[in-house]
C-alpha cells in the first residue's frame, strides 16, 4: 500500500467552517497535552474552510482530508431542534469511507479532552458511543469509536440521499443506522454539561473519571467569551476547562489573530447560523485579512461592555500584566501584522506526555467563580443577620445562634452541607390535598390513545418480555466474542428503512467490519478488560 496512513488509528474531527476552528484547534491540542499517541485527523469541507484556517489545521493535525459536503435536503426536522445551522451535519457519514485507517475515534468539535481516551481504539466493537442526555436509549453522535467501511457508509449515504434522520442531521441518521447495534460508552467519554437537578451531586462523585467534556447546543464556549457564566458551577468549570487550553496554546497569539481576520470566529459562527439552508458558501466567513495600520474593528459583541478582568489566566505574569490587555490596545496594534503569514509557533508543550498535571489540574482551576457575599463583609453580615433572625424566632429561643456555626481564620461563618435543619427548624410542607373524586361528569370519559400506541388489548406482555430478551442475548453474544454474528445480522435485521440493495451490502462487507484489532490477548480478553475497566470508572472511585 502506497498510503502511509494505512491500518493506522486515528482520532477525528469535522470542521465544516471556520466558525468551529477554535473549537478544532483547542480539542486537538487537548489531546496531544494529554500524551496521545494516536494520529489526529480533521475531515474539511473546500467550500467552507479557508486557506487561513487550514494552515493553523496543519500545526496541530496530522492529516487534514478534504471531503465532500453532505447536506440534507429534507431539513425539516432541524427545525424541530432549532438547528437550522446543522444542514451539513450528515457530512460526517464520510467517517466510514476513510478506510486507510483501522479505527477512528470520532470527537466533535466542540468537545475537550481531559484525558486522552487511547484506550476506545483497542474495542472489539464495530461501534460505540455514549448516551445522550436528551434522550438516554439513543447514543450521541459527538463521540464514537468506528471501524470505517463501506458497507456502513454506502448504507447511511442511501439513507442522507432520502433525508431519513429524525433530527434532520447525523445523529437522528446514526442511531436509525446502528440503532440496537451500538456499544454503550459510559457517560464519561462524552460528558455534556446540564441543567439537570440530578447533574451537579453525579458532575461531583464522577469528575475524576470525566474523560472527555462536550458542549452541544447553539452555545459554545469560543462564542460566549471567557468571562460568561453560565449559572452553574459545573457548567462553568467545564468552560474554563476549554479556556485554559485555548489560552495555554493561543493567548499570547490571540489579539493579533483576531485582528487579522484569521480568526474572525464569531463573524463566521453568525453568517454560517443565520445562513440560507440552500447556500453552503453562507458557511465561508465574512471577514478576510485586511487589517494593515487601522485599529483592529470589534469583532465579539461584549467587547463593548467589557468588564474589567479580576481573574489571572494560565501564562500570565501577574507582576508583569496585572490585567488582561485590552484588544484595542498597544499590544494589538504592535502584533496586528506580524502572524498574518506564520502559522502559530507550535507551543513547546505539544506533543509531550508529561504535563498532564499542568494541563489538567493546575491551570483550570485559576478560574474562580467567587461570589460577592464570600468577599464583601458587609453581605455577608447582612445574611448572617437575616438568618439568625429566623432561625430564633423558628426556634423561639434567643441567644444560641453560635453554638453550631463553626468560623474559619477571617472569622466568617460557614455552614457544612451537613447542617441539616432540626425537626423543629424545619418549616412545614405544603400538603397535598385529599383527592376529591369527580363523580358523574367523569364516568364514560375516556382518555385519548396517545398518538402511535397500540391499544392496551392489543399489547402482548409475553412477546414483549421475548422482545427484551432476545436483545439482552445478542448482547451477551456480541459481548462473548461472537459480535460478528450479532453485528452483521442485526443491522440487516434492525434497520428498517434500508432497500434490499444496502442490506447485501452490509452482508457482504460484515468480514471488513469486523476486522477490528485489540492489541493484546484475545478478543474477548481485551472487551473484558476494557468492560471491567469501564464499569469502575463509571462507577466512580467512591
Ligand atoms: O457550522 C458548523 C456546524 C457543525 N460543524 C461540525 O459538526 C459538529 C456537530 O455540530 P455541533 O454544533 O457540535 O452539534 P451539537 O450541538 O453537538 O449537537 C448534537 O447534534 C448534532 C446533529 O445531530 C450532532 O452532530 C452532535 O454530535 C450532537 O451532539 C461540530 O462539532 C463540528 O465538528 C462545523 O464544523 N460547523
Ligand atoms: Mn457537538
Amino acid at each position: 500500500m502506497a498510503d502511509p496512513s494505512w491500518g493506522e488509528h486515528a482520532y477525528a474531527t469535522l470542521l465544516l467552517n471556520d466558525a468551529y476552528l477554535p473549537g478544532a484547534l483547542v480539542l486537538a491540542h487537548s489531546l496531544r497535552d494529554a500524551g496521545t499517541t494516536k494520529k489526529l485527523a480533521v475531515l474539511v469541507t473546500l467550500d467552507g474552510v479557508t486557506a487561513d484556517a487550514i494552515v493553523q489545521l496543519k500545526t496541530v493535525y496530522d492529516y487534514v482530508l478534504p471531503v465532500p459536503r453532505i447536506r440534507n435536503d429534507k431539513p425539516a426536522n432541524l427545525y424541530l431542534m432549532n438547528r437550522a445551522d446543522l444542514h451539513s451535519a450528515f457530512t460526517k457519514i464520510n467517517l466510514w469511507k476513510q478506510t486507510q485507517f483501522s479505527r477512528i475515534v470520532y470527537i466533535d468539535a466542540d468537545v475537550v479532552a481531559y484525558r486522552a481516551p487511547d484506550e476506545l481504539f483497542d474495542l472489539p466493537h464495530a461501534f460505540a458511543a455514549s448516551p445522550d442526555i436528551g434522550w438516554p436509549d439513543i447514543f450521541n453522535t459527538g463521540v464514537m469509536a468506528l471501524t470505517p467501511n463501506n458497507g456502513d457508509y454506502h448504507a447511511m449515504m442511501a439513507m442522507a440521499e432520502r433525508g431519513i434522520s429524525f433530527d434532520g442531521a447525523d445523529q437522528g441518521l446514526l442511531n436509525v443506522h446502528f440503532k440496537n447495534n451500538f456499544h454503550r460508552l459510559p457517560f464519561t467519554y462524552n460528558v455534556t454539561p446540564s441543567a439537570h437537578y440530578q447533574y451537579l451531586p453525579a458532575y461531583r462523585h464522577f469528575q475524576s473519571s470525566i474523560n472527555m467534556v462536550h458542549f452541544i447546543g447553539p452555545d459554545k464556549p469560543w462564542r460566549a467569551g471567557r468571562s460568561a457564566s453560565y449559572g452553574s458551577a459545573a457548567y462553568d468549570e467545564m468552560v474554563g476547562r476549554w479556556w485554559a487550553v485555548y489560552d495555554r496554546h493561543y493567548r499570547e497569539k490571540e489579539i493579533s489573530q483576531l485582528a487579522n481576520g484569521g480568526g474572525n470566529y464569531n463573524q463566521a459562527y453568525e453568517s454560517q447560523k443565520n445562513a440560507s439552508l440552500a447556500d453552503p458558501k453562507f458557511d465561508a466567513p465574512a471577514g478576510g485579512s485586511g487589517f494593515q495600520g487601522q485599529p483592529p474593528r470589534q469583532i465579539f459583541p461584549w467587547e463593548s461592555h467589557q468588564p474589567k478582568a479580576t481573574r489571572s489566566f494560565y501564562g500570565d505574569e501577574p507582576e508583569l500584566q496585572p490585567q488582561a490587555p485590552s484588544r484595542s490596545g498597544p499590544a494589538a496594534k504592535s502584533t496586528a501584522r506580524s502572524s498574518v503569514t506564520k502559522s502559530p509557533p507550535k507551543s513547546p508543550v505539544s506533543r509531550t506526555s508529561d504535563n498532564k498535571s499542568e494541563a489538567g489540574t493546575g491551570s483550570w482551576t485559576t478560574y474562580s467563580r467567587t461570589n460577592a457575599w464570600d468577599e464583601v463583609p458587609g453581605i455577608s453580615k447582612y445574611a448572617d443577620a437575616v438568618e439568625k433572625h429566623h432561625r430564633s424566632s423558628s426556634r423561639g429561643k434567643e441567644g444560641e445562634e453560635n453554638d453550631d456555626d463553626e468560623e474559619d481564620e477571617e472569622g466568617r461563618a460557614f455552614k457544612k452541607v451537613t447542617d441539616f435543619p432540626t425537626e423543629t427548624e424545619r418549616p412545614s410542607l405544603p400538603v397535598t390535598p385529599a383527592p376529591v373524586p369527580r363523580g358523574r361528569e367523569s364516568t364514560g370519559k375516556v382518555l385519548p390513545a396517545a398518538e402511535g400506541v397500540p391499544p392496551q388489548s392489543e399489547w402482548d406482555p409475553t412477546a414483549q418480555l421475548e422482545k427484551l430478551a432476545q436483545q439482552q442475548s445478542a448482547m451477551l453474544l456480541r459481548k462473548l466474542g461472537g459480535h460478528k454474528e450479532g453485528f452483521s445480522g442485526g443491522v440487516s435485521q434492525e434497520a428498517p428503512t434500508q432497500s434490499a440493495g444496502s442490506r447485501t451490502r452490509i452482508a457482504q462487507s460484515a468480514p471488513v467490519v469486523l476486522s477490528p484489532r485489540p492489541v493484546k490477548g484475545t478478543a474477548a480478553a481485551a472487551t473484558r478488560s476494557l468492560e471491567r475497566r469501564m464499569n469502575e470508572e463509571e462507577a466512580g472511585k467512591s
